[in-house]
């Protein structure tokens, strides 16, 4: 694009190039080489002229007489640099200059953002004028420690505050170095201590425990090699999302020829010449990319430590599993003799020891009825005389039959076990979760993200609350605060309290809620209808992203290629914990129902999943509806068949033998597990160790939810009443009989909704206060008055 311009006046202009300060690539190497090697050599003259110094002396400045020699290294440059550098200027810390000019070269030298070397440069000098400042106590006794300016500044304060204020001074300088750069926070200092005296206990008391070294995720199939922490550091590398978006525009250089007339007095044309703009090929998201690195959501809390495994016990008190050939050859010879007695030969037999259960896997006589086995589960479970047998029949792909028989010692399966697996910590699963061990004693390990909801049912004491651990847990060790977000319901009040410690890392809560743990059925309904409206922000989110999935968001939004400003951010994995479904479904019923079926239907492809618990698996509480949306299921030891039923749609429940011994399923087969056992102490010591270190300002804000619901406390605020408020007070005046009940029978509202709206109607002066088992007071005698009390309100 060519554009002319012709000049009005006479006055001729000189050809002017405009500057382009942006580098070419082989600019900045050249230049980055220039700059190391500068370094290097400032480096290696600052050195020499300390032992050197007082030999060179006097013939510092004298630069013209090229046959003069000097001792240092670098001959007269190194000397008179250095005498500049070090005895004028700040000393040996002069040194931190050389490297920071050494480093400089580096970074333009391979490309590296700049920001970091700003920050590097600043962070440099004022720590090389704080060296200075504190060699300036000792420069009497050799005055290149400190060099003229340490000298000096010194000097200057002690002779305003004295000796003991300048070294007070030293001391805060250095705290805001501490705090600021390094980012060290008492509670940081608190917590290396801890740890550092349980990990010097946890040497002594536990040999082979190799202490684990820092820093990375060890790929080796080692199964119980200690990995500390068990994800990798994270390394400070890009910028805030709010920096990302920088528009320039970049206007290409001019050149200007001026064309002269030969004709005088004519006049001379200017013709501007735009320079060939520059192709682009890399796009903005490429080049933020390019200056910042990848958004890193982990910014935040970069100095976050993982959980250590030593945070975990080892409860596998027994040693690892043990063949008791007794037993074993015991159970074969029953098994052999029950189904001969039937009839049913047997071609093979082979055992497989679990922790606790044996599988017997078992090759028929050809032509005999698979059927046949299956009906005589109860006759084998007699002659074996053991609890919790349970007939395969027959084993998916293998084509035998398996009889599983519970151990008579089993092992508990410690979480320190599963987590420390290999399978565990090379999971390449968005969620990963270790539940246990199989049979076989492998790790199993799956993905929620996958699931994508679960369905826990257990009776109780059989290891439900044992098992939610289990899953927090697995999370906690895998995922940084950034990437995940509980909600915890916890109507039962003491099951998850723990998790409070991990509130400002982990939790999520509404606005303006104290306590991110809930534990109140007005507060669930709240919580569930915002997690709805999160979820329909999320859709929208990912509509305009043209992405399907959180995955999908996520990868574009780290690659810089959604911008901030139009409200895209990194969206963290939201898990909402229920652990007794059944309590809610008591009290809230549909106002409970309806947003977790909508939910569990829509909720997969934002990153929203729920883990819902109940010790009660009846039809009423995991209505069909429910069912339908949680394909993932896991069924601790339940009472009955039907319980088993209801949870798996299938029997084998009511047969385990409890403390954790377990099936799961995802839709097709059923997987025997041993829950991963994780203690109380344990969880305590997890969350402590994460509460302790720096967190976010506040636990993670779900949208504000302002339902019909709204207006719960006894603010008379007519905007904020319910919209069945004037029904239910014509209601109560008509009966004269201010109880909630009534206002559900004839209204047909929840027992919550209720509630409030009795709160609502006393706040308003319509009923009495609460009065026990007493229904309130009316105070508004007939429906005339109640109109013209509320009409009043109104004006
Ligand atoms: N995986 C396991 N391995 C070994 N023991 C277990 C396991 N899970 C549970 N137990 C044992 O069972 C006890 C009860 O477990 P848990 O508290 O999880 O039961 P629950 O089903 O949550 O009961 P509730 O519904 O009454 O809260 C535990 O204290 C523990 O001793």
């Amino acid at each position: 694009m060519a554009k002319k311009k012709t000049a009005t006046s006479k006055k001729t202009k000189t050809p002017r190039k405009e500057i382009n300060f942006t580098l070419t690539k082989q600019q900045k190497i050249v230049l980055g080489s220039f700059l190391f090697f500068l370094g290097i050599a400032l480096f290696f003259s600052f050195i020499s002229y300390i032992f050197t110094w007082q030999a060179d002396h006097s013939i510092i400045g004298e630069v013209n007489n090229r046959e003069l020699k000097t001792e240092n290294w670098l001959n007269k440059f190194g000397t008179n640099v250095s005498h500049f550098f070090i005895y004028k200027g700040v000393g040996i810390s002069a040194l931190i200059f050389a490297f920071l000019v050494a480093l400089t070269g580096v970074y333009f030298f391979f490309d590296y953002a700049k920001k970091q070397l700003q920050k590097f440069w600043f962070w440099g000098i004022l720590v090389m004028l704080w060296f200075s400042m504190l060699f300036g106590f000792f420069a009497e006794k050799n005055s290149l420690l400190s060099g003229i300016i340490g000298f000096e500044i010194n000097d200057l304060l002690q002779d305003y505050l004295g000796l003991i204020g300048t070294i007070f001074v030293m001391l805060f300088l250095l705290i805001v170095y501490l705090v600021i750069r390094l980012k060290i926070t008492p509670e940081l200092v608190i917590a290396a201590f801890k740890r550092t005296k349980k990990e010097v206990i946890s040497d002594f008391s536990s040999e082979g425990n190799a202490k684990p070294s820092e820093g990375s995720k060890t790929k080796e199939a080692d199964p119980i090699s200690e990995q500390v922490p068990l994800k990798n550091e994270v390394v400070e590398v890009s910028e805030k999302p709010s920096e990302a978006p920088i528009k320039k525009e970049i206007t290409p250089p001019l050149e200007k020829i001026i064309l002269k007339s030969d004709v005088e007095g004519d006049l001379a044309m200017e013709v501007e010449q735009v320079a060939e703009e520059e192709v682009v090929t890399e796009n903005l998201s490429d080049k933020l990319v390019k200056d910042f690195g990848e958004f890193d959501p982990t910014l935040d809390l970069s100095n976050y430590k993982f959980p250590t495994i030593d945070l975990l016990k080892d409860h596998t008190t027994g040693g690892s599993i043990t063949i008791d050939q007794e037993e074993l050859e015991e159970n074969k010879n029953r098994i052999v003799e029950t189904l001969n007695n039937y009839k049913i030969g047997i071609a093979s037999i082979k055992a497989t020891v679990g922790p606790t259960v044996t599988l017997y896997e078992i090759v028929p006589d050809a032509g005999v009825r698979i059927s046949k086995i299956k009906n005589l589960e109860d006759d084998i479970a007699l002659s074996l005389s053991a609890l919790g047998i349970r007939i395969i029949a027959p084993i998916p792909g293998r084509g035998t039959i398996g009889i599983e028989v519970p151990n008579k010692n089993p092992k508990t399966v410690s979480m320190r076990s599963t987590i420390a697996s290999p399978k565990f910590q090379n999971a390449e699963m968005e969620l990963p979760l270790a539940l246990g061990k199989t049979i076989s004693n492998e790790t199993f390990v799956v993905d929620l993200a996958k699931m994508p909801h679960l369905l826990m049912a257990g009776a109780t004491g059989q290891g439900k609350s044992v098992g939610l651990n289990a899953i927090l847990t697995s999370l906690i060790y895998k995922k940084h605060p950034a990437e995940v977000k509980f909600v915890l319901v916890d109507p039962k009040k003491v099951e998850l309290t723990l998790f409070n410690k991990i509130e400002r890392h982990f939790l999520a809560k509404l606005p303006d809620t104290e306590e991110a743990i809930i534990t109140d059925t007005t507060k669930v309904v709240h919580t569930l209808n915002s997690l709805c409206i999160e979820m329909d922000n999320r859709y929208d989110l990912l509509k305009d992203a043209m992405v399907r999935n959180i995955k999908e968001y996520n990868t574009k939004f780290k690659a810089r290629k959604l911008n901030p400003n139009d409200g895209h951010h990194f969206l963290p994995y939201i898990i909402l914990v229920v652990d007794e479904f059944a309590d809610l479904i008591m009290t809230a019923g549909k106002e409970v129902e309806t947003p977790i079926a909508r939910l569990a239907q829509l909720a997969r492809a934002i990153g929203i999943h729920l883990i819902i618990a109940t010790q009660r698996p009846s039809v009423n509480v995991i209505t069909g509806i429910i069912k339908a949306n949680f394909p993932a299921r896991i069924a601790f030891r339940v009472t009955s068949k039907i319980d088993s039923r209801t949870i798996l749609d299938s029997s084998g429940a009511d047969q385990l033998i409890g403390r954790g011994d377990m099936l799961y399923t995802q839709g097709n087969d059923l997987i025997r597990l041993q829950c991963a056992f994780v203690d109380t102490p344990e969880v305590a010591d997890i969350t402590e160790f994460i509460g302790a270190q720096k967190a976010y300002p506040d636990a993670h804000l779900l949208p504000e939810y302002v339902g019909e619901e709204a207006g719960t406390n006894l603010d008379n605020n007519i905007d904020e009443r319910d919209k069945m408020f004037r029904e239910a007070a014509e209601v109560l005046v008509i009966a004269q009989q201010g109880s909630a009940s009534l206002l559900q029978r004839k209204l047909k509202l929840g027992y919550n909704r209720a509630g409030r709206i009795i709160d609502q109607l006393e706040a308003a002066g319509i009923v009495g206060p609460f009065e026990g088992s007493k229904a309130r007071l009316v105070l508004v005698p007939t429906l005339e008055a109640l109109s013209q009390l509320l009409d009043n309100e109104n004006k």
